[in-house]
């Protein structure tokens, strides 16, 4: 069945994810969709200081968005916001920095966030990484799990609030095609049970990304949730991750401002918004989620078992520093798989 999979994915993919797909499709794109001011309304972006991320940063803060730019390093972070600063003219830009794979600092992140400003429009979740090594996160979840789906579901969860009291809510999550050859696995979310495949556990993270989605829009009406994939684009990621890869597709790779177009058009445009929640995208339409004969779809048991494990993963650090009535913190210690 994966040979199956993978096979069709790959054919699909050289027509469709490349510089050449986007060139196909975009002659239909509607170019007055992107003809919107938001000015006043806020975005934040996750690993935003390369690729796709600081493309989508950059187009946002040009149409005179509030960017909160969330990123891992500093140095990098503050050259991205100097460029984005200088090419868009918009002041309006902040870092904050945070490793989307330590769990606990996400949760803490979002809380201060909360508490700092009074609404947000769209969370945009960007960042990721493929790690071909398994390795475990300070609270002992594997890494590629910690950054692709603990740290988007954690942020996510906690920004519900703020994001269900603003104007227009949306949450973007960059996913993959490469999700479309993985079946959610809710058995094995810490990929200790068959041999370590960084690629494929990118993939079901991906795919897990695309379950989340479908779920907060069920449960979330007020918010609009979808998921997407940018093509194949020439970014770090990319040519770090899967070198061989990069070195195949060379210039069939979509530039980063391709990548990005879909990601920009359901942040800003009217059209996506009246589209229905909860779908994944690819060049601003909604595409399947699944392969014909693949037999990829989760039953209900499957994906109640998935979001259930997410919950029990988050209550430690959600319920760590909770504070009782009268002031005491609550020193329990947290306990992960
Ligand atoms: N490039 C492609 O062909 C492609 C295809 C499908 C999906 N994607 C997805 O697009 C998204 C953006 O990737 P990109 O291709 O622009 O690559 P990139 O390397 O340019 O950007 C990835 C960003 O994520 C950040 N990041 C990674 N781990 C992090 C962590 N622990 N904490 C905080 N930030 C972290 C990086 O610092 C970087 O800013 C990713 O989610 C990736 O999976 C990319």
């Amino acid at each position: 069945m994966s040979l199956y999979r993978n096979t069709i994915w790959f054919l699909n993919g050289i027509q469709q994810y490349t510089r050449k797909g986007y060139e196909a499709t975009s002659k239909d794109f509607e170019t007055k969709d992107f003809d919107v001011s938001v000015v006043g309304r806020s975005y934040m972006i996750t690993g935003a200081n390369s690729g796709i991320g600081k493309a989508t940063a950059m187009a946002l803060a040009k149409k005179g968005g509030t960017v909160h730019m969330v990123c891992r390093n500093k140095d990098r972070a503050e050259e991205a916001k100097s460029e984005i600063v200088s090419e868009s003219g918009n002041t309006e830009v902040y870092i904050h920095i945070l490793d989307m794979s330590q769990t606990r600092k996400v949760w803490e992140f979002a809380e201060g966030f909360k508490k700092e400003y009074p609404s947000l429009n769209v969370l945009i979740n960007n960042a990721g990484c493929m790690m071909h090594k398994r390795e475990l996160n300070a609270e002992g979840l594997e890494m590629n799990f910690a950054t692709n789906t603990m740290g988007v579901y954690i942020l996510t969860q906690t920004l519900i609030p703020l994001l269900q009291k603003s104007q227009d809510p949306r949450v973007i999550t960059v996913s993959s095609g490469g999700m479309l050859v993985q079946k959610l696995r809710a058995d094995d979310l810490q990929s200790e049970k068959a041999h370590f495949d960084g690629i494929m556990v990118y993939a079901q993270n991906k795919r897990q990304q695309v379950v989340l989605t479908e779920h907060w829009a069920n449960v979330n009406p007020v918010i609009h949730f979808s998921a997407m994939h940018p093509g194949w684009v020439d970014t770090p990621a990319v040519s770090t991750a899967m070198p061989q890869f990069h070195q195949m597709m060379g210039d069939r790779l979509r530039s980063v401002d391709q990548g990005a177009d879909t990601v920009v058009w359901l942040a800003l445009s009217r059209a996506a918004a009246r589209k229905p929640s909860g779908q994944f995208f690819q060049d601003r339409k909604p595409v399947p989620k699944h392969l014909s004969l693949a037999c990829t779809h989760s039953s209900a048991e499957e994906i109640h078992s998935f979001i259930t494990q997410l919950e029990n993963l988050a209550r430690p650090v959600q319920s760590q520093h909770d504070v009782d009535p009268e002031g005491h913190v609550d020193a329990a210690t947290p306990q992960f798989v």
